[in-house]
This record gives C-alpha cells, sequence and structure tokens, in this order.
C-alpha cells in the first residue's frame, strides 16, 4: 500500500457518501462518487463532467492513476466515459472529475453519492526515445491492423 495524499473537497464525502476505499481486498479500483447537489437527468448520447469532491496528490511521478468505468452501469446503463479512460497526472492538484457519457439510447439519473466511476493506480514507465534509422527486424515487422485475421 502506498499513501497518497487526499483532499476533501466536498464535506458530504466520509458522511453522506463513502470516503474512497477499497471496497473488498482484492478491489483493484476504488469508487468515485459524484458530488453534486440534485439529481442529474443525463440524456442520452450526451456528455457531462461531474465533480468527485475530492482532490489527490500522487507526488511520485512514477505513479499514475487512471478514471476507467464500473462494468455494471457501464454495461447495464450505458453509463461510460466521455474522455475513454481519464488519466491522472502525477502533479495534477485539482479535483478529480469524471466526464460521463450516456451512450445509451434513454435518459440516465444519476443521483447525488452514486458512485459512477472507479480510479485505479498504476506504475508508470519512463522513455526517452532513441532515434534510430532502422530497427532489427523482428517477426511482426510493421503488419497489423488484424494482419493475422480474426
Ligand atoms: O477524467 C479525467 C481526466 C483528467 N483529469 C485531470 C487530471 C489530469 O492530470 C488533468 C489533465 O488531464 P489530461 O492530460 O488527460 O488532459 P489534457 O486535455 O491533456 O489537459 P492538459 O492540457 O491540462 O494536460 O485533468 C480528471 O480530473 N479527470
Ligand atoms: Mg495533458
Amino acid at each position: 500500500m502506498k499513501n497518497i495524499d487526499i483532499k476533501i473537497i466536498d464535506s458530504r464525502i466520509g458522511k453522506n457518501f463513502p470516503f474512497p476505499t477499497y471496497f473488498n481486498k482484492g478491489a483493484a479500483g476504488i469508487d468515485l462518487c459524484v458530488c453534486t447537489t440534485t439529481n442529474l437527468y443525463l440524456k442520452k448520447n450526451t456528455t457531462q463532467l461531474l465533480p468527485t469532491g475530492i482532490a489527490i496528490f500522487i507526488k511520485n511521478p512514477e505513479i499514475s492513476a487512471i478514471i476507467i468505468p464500473r462494468s455494471g452501469i457501464g454495461h447495464k446503463h450505458g453509463i461510460i466515459l466521455g474522455n475513454s479512460i481519464g488519466l491522472i497526472d502525477s502533479d495534477y492538484q485539482g479535483e478529480i472529475m469524471v466526464s460521463v457519457w450516456n451512450r445509451s439510447d434513454t435518459i440516465f439519473c444519476v443521483k447525488p453519492g452514486m458512485r459512477i466511476a472507479q480510479i485505479v493506480f498504476l506504475p508508470i514507465i519512463k522513455v526517452n526515445f532513441n532515434i534510430v534509422t532502422n530497427f532489427s527486424l523482428s517477426c511482426r515487422g510493421g503488419k497489423g491492423f488484424g494482419h493475422s485475421g480474426y
């Protein structure tokens, strides 16, 4: 376990809404709550940027976090992310925001405190690009995009 600094921006976190924590020992992600004050009716095929009521400062550049959909509401209700995956930089100190996309064809009610997405912390490998004119040929070479069939 690593310690990451967190700032509670919305005082309902930890009281009315759960403090962000792993649901159980095996969980890889921590659910994020929507910190809105009223029900939000997300029309079909629309996107809205919603606050989570928390800010984190990862600090360590070898750690990052991604925001990804929760499988249940993603599959059953079409509630996924407008940016596909949210990437949280280690130097970001602002509020964690979730771009919520209703890709379904019906309206979806986002209730205050609803666990809308999840955050996963990951190790980051930093690289330097080493300029070359030729690569030593690999088995695949430049073949891709379904080259091996379906
Ligand atoms: O779902 C997300 C994605 C990003 N962020 C925050 C943290 C991240 O560190 C910052 C910038 O994100 P990113 O680099 O992906 O966006 P950008 O469009 O490249 O913005 P910038 O020019 O500020 O880097 O926004 C969120 O709160 N939620
Ligand atoms: Mg960026």
